[in-house]
C-alpha cells in the first residue's frame, strides 16, 4: 500500500447555523456544533477511515489530546508540533446549511515553519504520496518544495491562502480547488480555462469542485472529467472538500472513478454536522461507488 503523508493544519471548528434567514448585524437564533477540523486533519482522517496507510504531521494545543486518542482508534499515524492553543476556525451557516461567512484564527501555524520539516525529513522522504495544505507557512513550503522532490498533493483551502502556493505550481502533481480558488490562481473564469491554464503551468491533474454544480478532473490525457453532484439534505457544507480530495486519493490508490468517488464521500459528509462523517468506510464507499 502506498504511504500517504499529510502535512498541514489541525483546528477546533466551531460550526454555527441559524434556524432561519440569516440577519445581519444581528443576534440569530441556532445551534452551534463544535467538532476537529482543518484541511490536513480532515483529508487525515477521512483517508484513514477508507483503511489507507496515512500519517498526519501537524500542530496540536493541549485542548486538542482527544485528537490523539481519536487517531489511534482510527490507525491514523501522528507526528505533532505542541503549541498553546490548537487554532480556530468559526464558521456561520444558514438554515440551509450553506456556508455564509467564516473567520480563521491561525497564526499558530507559524510555527509548522522549515524546522518542523527537518524535523520528520525521513517520513516525508519515505512518503509516496505527500498532501499539504495552505496552513502551512511560506517558509515550510519553500524548504519542502526545494528539498524533497514528491509527489504533492495540493489543496488551497481559500482564495485567502492559495498565494503560497504560486512559486510552485509546477511542482505540484494534483491540485483540488473550488471556483473561487480557481479563479484567484488563474486568472481566467470558466471552468475548462481554468484547468487548462493550470494544466499549461505544469500540474500533472486538476480537480475543479464547484458546490452544488459538481467537480470537474483536467488531465493531458483523459476525455470522462466531469460528475455531477449528488442532491442531499444537507446539515452543513463544512468539510465537503477535504473529504472529495480524500475520495479522490482512495479512488486512484483503488483503480476506481475519482470524481464519483470524492463526489460520494463530500455528498456523506454534508450530511453530518460534523466535518468529517463517522460512517465512513471502505466498503461502505465501494458499494456507493457500484450503486450510483
Ligand atoms: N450544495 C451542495 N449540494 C450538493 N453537493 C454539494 C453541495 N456543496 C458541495 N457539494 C459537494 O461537495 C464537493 C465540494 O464542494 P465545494 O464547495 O466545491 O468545495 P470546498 O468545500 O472545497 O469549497 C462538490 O463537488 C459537491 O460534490
Ligand atoms: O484557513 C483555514 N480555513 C479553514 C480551514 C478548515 O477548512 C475546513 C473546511 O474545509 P472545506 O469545507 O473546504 O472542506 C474546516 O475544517 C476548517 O477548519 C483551515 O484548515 N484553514
Amino acid at each position: 500500500m502506498k504511504k500517504i503523508v499529510v502535512i498541514g493544519g489541525t483546528n477546533i471548528d466551531l460550526l454555527a447555523h441559524t434556524f432561519d434567514q440569516v440577519v445581519l448585524e444581528d443576534s440569530n437564533p441556532g445551534y452551534i456544533n463544535k467538532s476537529f477540523g482543518g484541511v490536513a486533519r480532515n483529508i487525515a482522517e477521512n483517508l484513514a477511515r477508507l483503511g489507507m496507510d496515512v500519517t498526519l504531521l501537524t500542530a496540536l494545543g493541549k485542548d486538542a489530546m482527544s485528537f490523539v486518542s481519536l487517531a489511534k482508534r482510527i490507525n491514523l499515524k501522528l507526528s505533532y508540533q505542541q503549541i498553546s492553543q490548537t487554532p480556530t476556525y468559526l464558521a456561520v451557516h444558514n438554515k440551509n446549511g450553506e456556508m455564509v461567512v467564516a473567520v480563521s484564527a491561525m497564526e499558530e501555524f507559524e510555527k509548522l515553519n522549515e524546522n518542523f520539516i527537518l524535523k520528520h525529513s525521513k517520513l516525508i522522504e519515505d512518503a509516496d504520496i505527500v498532501v499539504l495544505d495552505a496552513n502551512l507557512s511560506e517558509s515550510a513550503l519553500s524548504f519542502l518544495f526545494k528539498n524533497y522532490k514528491k509527489t504533492y498533493y495540493v489543496d488551497l483551502i481559500s482564495s485567502h491562502k492559495a498565494y503560497k502556493f504560486l512559486p510552485y505550481i509546477s511542482k505540484i502533481h494534483t491540485l483540488k480547488i473550488n471556483e473561487v480558488e480557481g479563479k484567484k490562481i488563474s486568472n481566467k473564469e470558466n471552468p475548462y480555462d481554468i484547468g487548462q491554464e493550470l494544466l499549461n503551468q505544469g500540474l500533472k491533474s486538476v480537480y475543479l469542485t464547484l458546490g452544488k454544480n459538481g467537480a470537474y478532473n483536467f488531465t493531458n490525457k483523459q476525455t470522462d472529467f466531469y460528475q455531477k453532484s449528488f442532491e442531499s439534505k444537507m446539515q452543513n457544507d463544512t468539510g465537503a472538500g477535504d473529504a472529495f480530495f480524500a475520495g479522490v486519493i482512495f479512488a486512484e490508490q483503488e483503480n476506481i472513478n475519482p470524481l464519483k468517488t470524492g463526489t460520494i464521500l463530500a455528498h456523506m459528509t454534508l450530511q453530518t454536522k460534523d466535518t468529517v462523517n463517522k460512517k465512513i468506510k471502505p466498503s461502505l464507499v465501494m458499494s456507493l461507488v457500484k450503486e450510483k
